[in-house]
C-alpha cells in the first residue's frame, strides 16, 4: 500500500537526522492515509520531541478552519504527540495580505535553519511531501504563474488560486522546497491519471518542475498510472 510506504520513507529519513529532523507536510488528499497511519500504527516509531512539522503551502484561512492544511495535518496527526513548539503551521488568518504572511513565514524558516542563505550542503528540511493537482500544480504553485520563476525567496504569497478553493495562498518556492534529502510525491486514485500522463510526458508544469537537491520519489497508485505505463 502506498500510504504505507510513504510512512515509511518518512520514518526513515527522521531515522537518519539525530538532531532536529524537519519534515515539510502539504496539504491535499494525497498524504491523508499516511496521515492517519503514522498516528496510529507508526505512532511509536517517530521520536516527537525532536522531529519539526513545516508545511509547503497554506491556504489564507484561519488554523481551525477544515480548509487549513496544517489545521488537517494538526487534527489527523500532530495534535496531541508532537510539542506544540514543533509545529511550524504558515501564520494566515482570514483576511491576511498572502504576502505579509509568506514573509513572517521565511522568517521563521530562516531561524529555524539558523541563515537566511540556504546551503546546498545543508538542506532544510529532511523530507519534503508533494502532491499534483488536476492542473499539474504542486504545493501553490501553479503553471504559469509568476511565484515559479522566484529564486531568491523562500516563500511568496499567491493572491488568487488556479483550481478550487479560490483563497489566496501562501507557498514555499521552488529553492525552499528542493533545499531537502527527499521530496516525495504521493499521487493516487483513476482521477490523477490524466495529470500524471501530462507530468511523465514532460509537459511544462510545476508539479514536473519540483525536484530536491537530493533525491526525488514519486509513488503513484496503479489506479492513477496512464493506461500507456500500467498496460506494459
Ligand atoms: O493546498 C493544496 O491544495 C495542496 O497543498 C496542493 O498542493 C495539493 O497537494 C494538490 O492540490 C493535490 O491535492 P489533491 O490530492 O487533493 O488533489
Amino acid at each position: 500500500m502506498l500510504a504505507r510506504l510513504a510512512a515509511q520513507r518518512l520514518i526513515a529519513r527522521i531515522a537518519l537526522h539525530h538532531e532536529r529532523p524537519a519534515i515539510c507536510l502539504t496539504g491535499g488528499s494525497g498524504p491523508q492515509r499516511m496521515f492517519e497511519l503514522l498516528a496510529t500504527e507508526f505512532e511509536g516509531r517517530i521520536p516527537w520531541a525532536r522531529v519539526h512539522w513545516f508545511i509547503s503551502d497554506e491556504r489564507v484561512v484561519s488554523l481551525d478552519d477544515t480548509l487549513s492544511n496544517m489545521g488537517t495535518a494538526k487534527r489527523v496527526l500532530l495534535d496531541g504527540r508532537a510539542p506544540a513548539d514543533n509545529i511550524h503551521p504558515i501564520p494566515t488568518s482570514k483576511g491576511a495580505a498572502p504576502d505579509d504572511v509568506a514573509r513572517r513565514y521565511e522568517r521563521e524558516l530562516q531561524s529555524f535553519y539558523g541563515a537566511t542563505t540556504l546551503d546546498p550542503t545543508r538542506p532544510l528540511f529532511d523530507l519534503v511531501l508533494g502532491g499534483v493537482g488536476p492542473d499539474g500544480h504542486t504545493a501553490s504553485l501553479f503553471p504559469g504563474w509568476p511565484q515559479l520563476a522566484i529564486r531568491d525567496r523562500w516563500t511568496a504569497g499567491v493572491d488568487k488560486a488556479h483550481v478550487e478553493p479560490f483563497v489566496p495562498r501562501v507557498t514555499l518556492t521552488f529553492p525552499a522546497l528542493a533545499s531537502c534529502n527527499e521530496m516525495l510525491f504521493l499521487v493516487h486514485g483513476a482521477g490523477k491519471r490524466g495529470i500524471v500522463e501530462r507530468v511523465l510526458n514532460g509537459e511544462d508544469l510545476p508539479a514536473g518542475k519540483a525536484r530536491s537537491n537530493g533525491e526525488t520519489v514519486w509513488l503513484v497508485s496503479e489506479d492513477a498510472l496512464p493506461e500507456s505505463i500500467r498496460d506494459r
